[in-house]
């Protein structure tokens, strides 16, 4: 019998399956599609191999640094240009990102760059935070109502919103503060008031940016993850669904129509259960890739990028990425052109959520519908023009937003990914090695 079957090939399947398999344990891995890696995924724009998905991880474990220097790219791993990024506001304002927060929520409320935000009232309100008994918002539902509770309206709706929500895709009404800022509410009750909670998790995560990269890109991860799952001998089934989720067994249907039953001794899942009936209540986004040519973009006029709050007048994207200027290995490959990338939300049910068209890279012409919206928020979002003519290539790819229905998946089968342990890489690599472990240890 098999010892473990992983269903699904993400980052969460691949990291659990080849510390699995390294540990000993007979492996098989199933994935639905044609190819391994999921959200990291690489295409070519221009020329330039860019990833397609996720472009860097979090900082506030080490799990992720741990797990790419032990595959070999510790040398490769790299930070961020410090200048960091603008977010724009409702009304249009753009200013940098306040230095001392965490999603948005400031930890200084009255510091200078908080001020250039919010103004002088709403700060004086942010700052009585430090007055409010502790227990004041701390059993909200959301992180909108934390925030709102603690520090007005007007630092949830200018900060927390675009910050929060460039992140998520969704409003902090929406987003469960235990799930997206672990130890926040336990902090806020420690320290008695949001802000001093804020500044106690920063000071808690690794030292330096919130987050970093790898040279050539994160989808690097996958190479390497693949590479191993490969000496290891995990065995891979591409093109295989997995149809019925057991704690004990994996019922799975072929590309060809073949239906096989696994049993194992254990079952280890990043979807949720296949056999849910009700369409999880989803966001999409899609990702336009711009890389342009227009010098006057060198000086990175807003950092590394802009987070958009999601009503701001005339500019559809909800994020932009100035790519070249906040990785140095990147400017260096692409030879002074430059890499934008827009993201955009997309409601559920629309096209962009049909399973057909998501994870699939497509061309854009800068002078069509996409490309068109795409560059007029680009001008407007850095302040620079950038017209189809300075357009040397583009791309754009629809994705799922995070699924955040529970995975409700059959006792005793093991829960890992994003459905399990939230969107981002720190904290799915670390929870699906953790998992591993565990079977391992038992
Ligand atoms: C545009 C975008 C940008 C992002 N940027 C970042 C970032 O910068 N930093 C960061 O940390 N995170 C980022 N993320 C989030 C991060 O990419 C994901 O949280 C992570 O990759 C999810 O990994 P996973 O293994 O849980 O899921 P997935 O990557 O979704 O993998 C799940 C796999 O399971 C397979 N599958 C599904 N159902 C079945 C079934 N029934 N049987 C068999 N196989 C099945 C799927 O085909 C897929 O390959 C981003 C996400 C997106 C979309």
């Amino acid at each position: 019998m098999t010892d473990v079957v992983v269903v699904g090939g993400g980052v969460a399947g691949l990291v659990a399956a080849r510390d699995l398999a390294k540990g000993g344990a007979h492996v098989v891995l199933v994935e639905a599609g044609d190819r391994l890696g999921g959200m990291l995924r690489r295409h070519t724009v221009a020329g330039l191999d860019l990833d397609m998905g996720a472009e860097s991880f979090a900082t506030r474990t080490d799990a992720v640094e741990r797990l790419a220097t032990e595959l070999g790219l510790g040398n490769d791993i790299v930070s961020p240009d410090p200048r960091g990024a603008w977010l724009m506001t409702r009304d249009g304002r753009t200013a940098p990102i306040p230095q001392t927060g965490f999603l948005g929520i400031p930890g200084s409320p009255m510091a200078a760059d908080v001020l250039a935000v919010i103004g002088q009232g709403a700060a004086f309100r942010a700052q009585m935070d430090s007055l409010l008994p502790s227990p004041v918002g701390a059993r909200a539902e959301s992180l909108g109502a934390l925030v709102r509770k603690r520090m007005g309206e007007r630092v949830l709706d200018d900060l927390v919103v675009p910050v929060a929500g460039g992140v998520y895709s969704t409003h902090p009404d929406q987003l469960d503060p235990d799930r997206v800022a672990p130890g926040l509410r336990a902090a806020l009750q420690r320290e008695g008031s949001l802000a001093r909670a804020v500044l106690a998790l920063r000071s808690r995560s690794a030292a330096g940016s919130a987050v970093q990269g790898l040279r050539g890109g994160i989808v690097r991860l996958v190479d390497e993850l693949v590479a191993d799952m490969t000496t290891y001998g995990v065995d891979v089934r591409l093109g295989t669904r997995a149809t019925a989720v057991e704690r004990f067994a994996v019922d799975t249907l072929a590309a060809d129509g073949t239906r096989e039953r696994l049993p194992a001794q254990h079952v280890l899942a990043s979807t949720a259960d296949p056999a849910r009936t009700t369409l999880p209540d989803r966001t999409g986004i899609e990702l336009v890739t711009l890389v342009v040519d227009q010098p006057a973009l060198d000086d990175a006029p807003r950092g590394t990028g802009m987070l958009v709050h999601p009503d701001a007048d005339g500019v559809a994207a909800k994020a932009l990425t100035h790519a070249t200027a906040k990785w140095p290995w990147l400017a260096e490959a692409a030879g002074g052109r430059h890499v934008l990338r827009l993201s955009y939300a997309t409601r559920p049910h629309d096209e962009a959520t049909d399973p057909a068209g998501v994870a699939t890279s497509l061309p854009v012409e800068p002078d069509d519908a996409i490309g068109t919206r795409a560059t007029r928020d680009a001008s407007a979002l850095l302040g620079v023009s950038v017209t189809a003519d300075r357009v040397v290539g583009a791309a754009r790819v629809r994705w799922y937003g995070p699924d955040l229905t529970a995975a409700g998946l059959a006792e005793g089968v093991v829960g890992i990914g994003e459905t399990a342990s939230g969107r981002g890489l720190a904290g799915i690599v670390a929870a699906a090695r953790a998992s591993a472990g565990r079977i391992l240890g038992s």
